[in-house]
């Protein structure tokens, strides 16, 4: 079954300033959508918001049931898993106890750390090392598996891709294309730029100071080309007296 996120007038505020302004979007299973903007777009926090981890006015829908109420580990329970910015791994602790923390909050068995491993082989190899010690690759890696392993229905991606070899790119970006296409999850990437992962996109959305400014389902390329008429006209704007 494809599953759906679906947000309604979603709103933003840090103190006095808005970073989202009534956004609506719906993001379907089955396919890899893309949110892309500048630099403090919104990016993030409409990804947070989603989570439930940062506070926001609107409404979240999961598969049509609205989670909006729930805190953030009720909807991790539910189905809803993140990839943070900046990573937010524990990096005193070994790879096997970053996974563990994620299992208890999932309510999983012990076994589901072995089983989420499965994913990227390598991790299996370093399931003793401090997560300090691995490379960014693989660090990467263990976000995504801990995102994984309650095999969620939605998926948000923040910049996952910043900083990582073309090679590692490539990996994950597959990673994530596969799960839409076979669990039906419903993936929502949100990346400054698209670079090496434009091919697994299939849908997307431009965001610009807080706003959907553009909505494409036609893929990466023509996502890419929507963001560029999306700056190019705000640059007209700006520069118009
Ligand atoms: N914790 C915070 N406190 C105050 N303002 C914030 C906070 N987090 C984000 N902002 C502001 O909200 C706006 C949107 O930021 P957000 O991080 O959601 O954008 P983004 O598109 O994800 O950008 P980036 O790629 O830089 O992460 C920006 O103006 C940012 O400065």
């Amino acid at each position: 079954m494809a599953h759906e996120l679906r947000v309604e007038g979603l709103t933003v505020r840090y103190g006095h300033s808005s970073a989202l302004s009534d956004v609506d979007l719906t993001v379907p299973g089955g396919s890899v959508t893309a949110l892309v903007g500048p630099n403090g777009a919104g990016k993030s926090s409409l990804l947070l918001a989603a989570y439930g981890s940062v506070p926001a006015s609107g409404k979240i829908f999961l598969d049509g049931e609205d989670v909006s109420s729930l805190r953030p580990a009720a909807r991790a329970r539910a189905g809803i898993a993140i990839v943070p910015q900046g990573r937010q791994l524990f990096p005193r602790l070994n790879v096997a106890d970053n996974l563990q923390v994620m299992a208890e909050l999932l309510r999983l068995p012990r076994s589901a750390v072995d089983e989420a491993v499965d994913r990227f082989p390598i991790l299996r190899t370093r399931l003793k090392s401090l997560v300090g010690v691995l490379s960014g690759g693989e660090q990467q890696m263990l976000v995504v598996t801990r995102a994984l392993m309650g095999k969620p229905r939605v998926l948000l991606l923040d910049e996952m891709m910043t900083g990582l070899a073309p090679l590692i790119v490539r990996e994950l970006a597959d990673t994530v294309a596969r799960l839409a296409a076979d669990d039906g999850v419903a993936v929502v990437m949100a990346e400054p730029a698209l670079g090496a992962s434009r091919r697994v996109i299939d849908r997307g959305y431009v965001l610009i100071r807080g706003a959907v400014v553009a909505t494409e389902e036609g893929g990466g390329r023509a996502l890419d080309r929507a963001y560029q008429h999306a700056v190019g006209v705000e640059l007209e704007e700006i520069e118009t007296p």
